[in-house]
């Protein structure tokens, strides 16, 4: 069970620079990692420290500068564009921070879309069992603007899952929730994992990492530390270390010049699945 379901290899992914090198943003620094099947994996960092960066690349939704990313034996940095949205479809599921539910479309709608996608006709009985896992079974026929949050983030699980991908990945899954559905829904993916999936999540919530198997912090782009079965306090205290050391760099930079006007923005467009 220890098989790897993902494999970085020194990637590295930098933005920007061009005809000015000094300008480069490294927001990725030659990170190595395994993440084991069936285990919960949840990363951590200060803003700006990657962790969106590395979800994307180790999701194929976003390509390296340099390094190598596998999922199982496949590497994702050799495929074309059309075979890496296959797969994209195929292997992987994400939930983002903000639900991104159809509204139009009832949640067995929306269950149904990837496989769609993938050129299949949903087979009712199998977007009902997946509604079922995430106890919305009852709701197939609501619209995302008939449920709540919490059940629409799990409308948004469902879909993720219905193509029983090999690997789920959650952009602060729970950014959007108060706390007593954060944890429903958390609760969900531990037992999701505890039944073989393997879930890669980030988070800036210490809450919500204590629910994984591993955290992994992200500075300047580099893993500089891990935390095995996590407790609240101690994600908290590593946090809290982590926010007070000075960063020369919004990310890690070419230039140091460049340092102080490194404090970008993070919002770039996220590339849809
Ligand atoms: N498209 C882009 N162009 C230029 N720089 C970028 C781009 N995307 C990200 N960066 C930079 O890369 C670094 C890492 O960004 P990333 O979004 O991965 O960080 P993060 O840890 O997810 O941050 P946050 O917690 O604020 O969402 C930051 O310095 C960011 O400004």
């Amino acid at each position: 069970m220890n098989e790897a379901a993902v494999r970085l290899r020194s990637v590295t992914r930098s933005y920007g620079g061009g005809k000015h090198p000094e300008n480069t943003v490294t927001a990725l620094d030659r990170v190595s990692l395994d993440i084991p099947r069936g285990t919960f994996t949840a990363v951590m960092g200060p803003s700006g420290s990657g962790k969106s960066t590395l979800l994307q690349c180790t999701a194929g939704l976003d390509r390296p500068t340099a390094g190598r990313v596998f999922l199982g034996e496949t590497d994702l940095t050799r495929l074309s564009e059309k075979k890496l949205t296959l797969l994209r479809r195929k292997r992987i599921g994400f939930v983002f921070q903000s639900f991104n539910l159809l509204p139009a479309l009832t949640a067995e709608q929306n269950v149904g879309l990837p496989l769609r996608l993938a050129g299949h006709r949903p087979r009712r009985a199998d977007v009902l069992d997946v509604l079922g896992q995430v106890g919305l079974r009852e709701r197939a026929g609501h619209r995302p603007g008939e449920l709540s949050g919490g059940q629409q983030q799990r409308v948004a699980l469902a879909r993720a899952l219905v193509t029983r991908p090999e690997v789920l990945f959650g952009d602060e899954p729970t950014g959007a929730l108060d706390s007593t559905t954060s944890r429903e829904v958390l609760t969900l993916l531990r037992g999701m994992v505890d039944a073989g999936q393997t879930v890669i999540m980030v988070t800036h919530d210490p809450v919500a990492a204590s629910f994984a198997d591993r955290v992994l912090f992200l500075a300047d782009g580099r893993i500089v530390d891990e935390l095995a079965a996590p407790s609240v306090e101690r994600v908290a205290a590593r946090m809290a270390d982590l926010s007070a050391v000075p960063r020369t760099t919004g990310g890690a930079t070419a230039g140091a010049a460049a340092g102080a006007a490194m404090e970008l923005s993070t919002d770039r467009t996220v590339a849809s699945c």
